[in-house]
């Protein structure tokens, strides 16, 4: 205890001793008789006097501390930026603090005397207050926390929160529980929106920007996967690589947007040609394509290459009249891996891009193959 109440204390304690002490004599005097100061009945009244005085004063003090306590409880509770609200064991809200209206839109006077569950959390929409976890933490003693959980606000809207729950202690086992929770939607949004950007850009590291087919990065990388299950299963693997003809006189001729846009109609081409699981389009770089397909022999491979070039053609897509023909076509150098243990992706790529320029050399619009045993 500090001083000055030391000193309040014993100066009260002696007021009242001596108040009574005081009563004593003065009824003695208006009683006409005679009294000692230091009679026993003085002494005891004194000393009585002295305890009620303590009692009293003590009294005062607790009383004092409870309301003192009691009101920085509410200074915390009333700035606390996160919800609280006590349910007592049957569930039914006694407390909430402004922060839980604030969250969840309700008045203290909406909530008060209600179930919880059944006003606000109860994601499923099917109020069952004895699966309530909170109200489990209750009746079990165990405290409850969930760093996702969904609190309805009153126009319906569902809240992200994180929730504590804490067992509060009764006479018979627990008379309640204090749940804390946390509004998280501003964390989920940066959540999300965190989501949303890494999507973006794996795609971006994975995709080339103008046609939508996977880059050069991610072939090689499918290639990879593509070898090793080709080595396991001992299945051949085929690389078509293709290249547009005469695309310079073409970009010369109508601009270069107009050339981006062969180049989409060729990606689109190739794509509906990759049909089976596995099968990877991709644009190799400029004007340049692969197609990798697992699985195909000679023949299968052959067709494919020729469907694409037939299908480039149907396009017709007028060629510039420097370009040598009428419409623009593509040149394609297939390489057939019979036994992929035998060779690497580069060498198929090399051998695939080998023929290609045969292909060209031969006059272009044409498929030539190479078989690598
Ligand atoms: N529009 C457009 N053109 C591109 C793109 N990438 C590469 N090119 C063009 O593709 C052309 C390729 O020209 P060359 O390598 O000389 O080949 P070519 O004229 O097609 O002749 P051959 O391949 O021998 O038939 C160049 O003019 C490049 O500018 C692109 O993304 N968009």
């Amino acid at each position: 205890m500090r001083r000055p109440l030391l000193l309040i204390y014993c100066l009260t304690a002696l007021a009242a001793g001596l108040g009574a002490a005081a009563a004593l004599l003065l009824l003695a005097v208006v009683e006409a008789q005679p009294l000692q100061l230091l009679s026993p009945e003085v002494l005891v009244s004194t000393l009585i006097g002295l305890l009620a005085g303590v009692v009293v004063y003590r009294l005062a003090m607790a009383r004092w501390s409870l309301r003192s306590l009691r009101s920085t409880h509410e200074a915390v509770l009333h700035s606390m930026g996160d919800g609280l609200y006590v349910l007592d064991a049957t569930g039914r809200i006694r407390y909430t603090n402004p922060a839980a209206e604030r969250i969840l839109g309700f008045d203290a006077d909406e909530m008060i005397g209600r179930n919880a569950h059944q006003l606000f959390h109860d994601p499923s929409g099917q109020a069952h207050p004895l699966r309530c976890p909170i109200l489990e933490a209750a009746r079990t003693g165990e405290p409850y926390q969930n760093s996702e959980e969904y609190f309805r606000h009153k126009s319906g809207r569902a809240i992200p929160v994180d929730v504590t729950a804490t067992p509060l202690p009764g006479r018979r086992g627990h008379a309640g529980v204090v749940t804390l929770f946390r509004d998280i939607s501003e964390r989920k949004r940066w959540e999300e929106e965190l989501r949303a950007l890494n999507r973006e850009l794996q795609s971006q590291a994975l995709q080339d920007g103008l046609t939508g087919l996977a880059n050069r990065r991610a072939l090689e990388t499918g290639m990879q996967r593509e070898w090793r299950r080709a080595m396991r299963t001992d299945r051949p693997l085929s690389v078509i690589m293709l290249d547009v003809d005469k695309f310079k006189p073409y970009n010369d001729h109508f601009g270069h947007p107009q050339g981006d846009e062969v180049l989409k109609t060729l990606a689109r081409i190739l794509e509906e040609n990759a049909r089976r699981p596995g099968d990877l389009a991709a644009r190799y770089g400029g004007e340049e394509f692969t197609l990798m397909l697992p699985g195909n022999e000679e023949a299968g491979s052959r067709q494919v290459a020729e469907e694409i070039r037939q299908a480039m053609l149907d396009a017709r897509i007028r060629q510039a009249p420097s370009g040598g023909s009428p419409y623009v076509t593509v040149s394609l150098g297939v390489a057939v891996v019979v036994a992929p243990r035998q060779h690497s992706p580069e060498q198929a790529l090399a051998a695939a891009d080998a023929a290609l320029y045969e292909a060209k050399q031969a006059g272009r619009n044409r498929v030539r193959v190479t078989v690598m045993e």
